[in-house]
């Protein structure tokens, strides 16, 4: 069957549907990891939007229940060239086709995804509508004109909460939509992690004597989840905070800092970062249309630590007298690299240093 992508700006793709049928509107986002698209289609940060894969043949090593990044997906859609109909792997569990189907995403292939990437880059990301059968022009244009969804952390978020038990130290991991591969990290490291909703309180996190908050990624605009802002502001200086991509996001919000929309954005597994205190280049995992404002930080307690090596925008932030840093991009991986797991190494040495003194590791002077 065939399937139409419309987007914002009037171009119009026409493709094989190789998903679910139907029709639904998200933001048109590339990737360009080369592997991953399992872990990338299950991200929660993806939530709404219909993912490009730049890489030309995606599904060729099937899908693996192991390789999730949270219970189902919630992207909207998949664009890709080429899809693989016949996987070969000896984990493989199911085709992508099928995956997609069981999940009511769409899917379409046969797409000029390096035409539409550019687009993209020209243009910056936009909102698109695809639609499988045969839509006029007319039709999906009207219908592309609504709003997008815009609460996608509470969508995404746990309803309650979860305890993963260990004998080291106790993380609060504030879930905005947060990837498997943080708590297994984590977990790794004899952490007990303590998963808790979103919109929950200062003072039911402390409850638990933290020695740790991890302030998860999650979709979307950071200023749609103002709740997390004040509760952010209250557990600043308590217990030492580590903030992935959202998170991140967030915990510049707290601060007094501010975020703005990027023109396309950062997806993939081959982002070089800076990390200034070292002058050490570390190979990311990206996923993020927002961005901390450089500008935005003058007269707060942040101070940059890493930057982008392709553009120069904020990628890590370091608070100077209390225990919070934070990261743009995916220490935890899952696609990517795995360069940058020894920032969860550092959160351990900082809560250990907080017990200890109850001062900042990175406090100056
Ligand atoms: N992966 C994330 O946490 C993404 C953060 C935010 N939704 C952004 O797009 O910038």
């Amino acid at each position: 069957m065939k399937a139409h992508l419309l987007l914002e700006d009037g171009t119009l793709f026409t493709g094989e549907s190789f998903g679910s049928e139907g029709e639904a509107m998200g933001e048109v986002v590339f990737n360009t990891s080369m592997t991953g698209y399992q872990e990338v289609l299950t991200d929660p940060s993806y939530a709404n939007q219909f993912i490009t894969m730049t890489y030309p043949l995606i599904g060729n090593y099937g899908i693996s229940r192991d390789d999730h990044e949270a219970l189902m997906p919630y992207a909207k859609g998949l664009i890709v060239r080429e899809h693989a109909t016949n996987p070969s792997n000896w984990r493989n569990e199911n085709t992508i086709s099928h995956f997609l189907k069981e999940h009511q995403i769409l899917g379409i292939s046969g797409i000029d995804t390096r035409m539409l990437t550019r687009r993209i880059r020209q243009n910056g990301t936009m909102k698109g509508i695809i639609a499988t059968g045969s839509p006029t022009i007319a039709e999906l244009t009207e219908r592309l004109a609504q709003p997008l969804l815009t609460n996608q952390v509470e969508m995404v978020s746990t309803k309650s909460i979860h305890i993963a038990p260990s004998f080291g130290k106790r993380v609060v991991l504030v879930d905005y939509g947060s990837k498997y591969n943080i708590q297994r990290e984590l977990v790794e490291r004899h952490c007990e992690v303590i998963t808790v909703p979103y919109d929950t309180s200062a003072t039911d996190i402390l409850k638990f004597k933290p020695d740790g908050i991890l302030l998860s990624n999650g979709p979307g605009n950071p200023k749609s989840v103002p709740v997390s802002i004040a509760t952010i502001q209250a557990l600043l200086g308590k217990v030492p905070i580590f903030g992935i991509c959202l998170g991140h996001q967030l915990l510049a919000l707290a601060c007094g800092a501010d975020t703005r929309k990027m023109k396309f954005g950062h997806r993939g597994g081959n982002h070089p970062v800076k990390e200034l205190r070292t002058g050490r280049t570390v190979i990311t995992s990206q996923n993020h249309g927002y961005t901390v404002d450089e500008t935005s930080l003058t007269g707060t307690q942040l101070e940059v630590s890493h930057r982008a090596l392709n553009d120069e925008t904020v990628e890590g932030l370091v608070h100077q007298t209390l225990p919070a840093f934070s990261v743009q991009y995916h220490p935890e991986s899952s696609p990517g690299p795995l360069d940058s797991s020894y920032l969860f190494d550092q959160f351990i040495d900082l809560m250990e240093a907080f017990n200890q003194k109850g001062v900042a590791l990175y406090a100056k002077g």
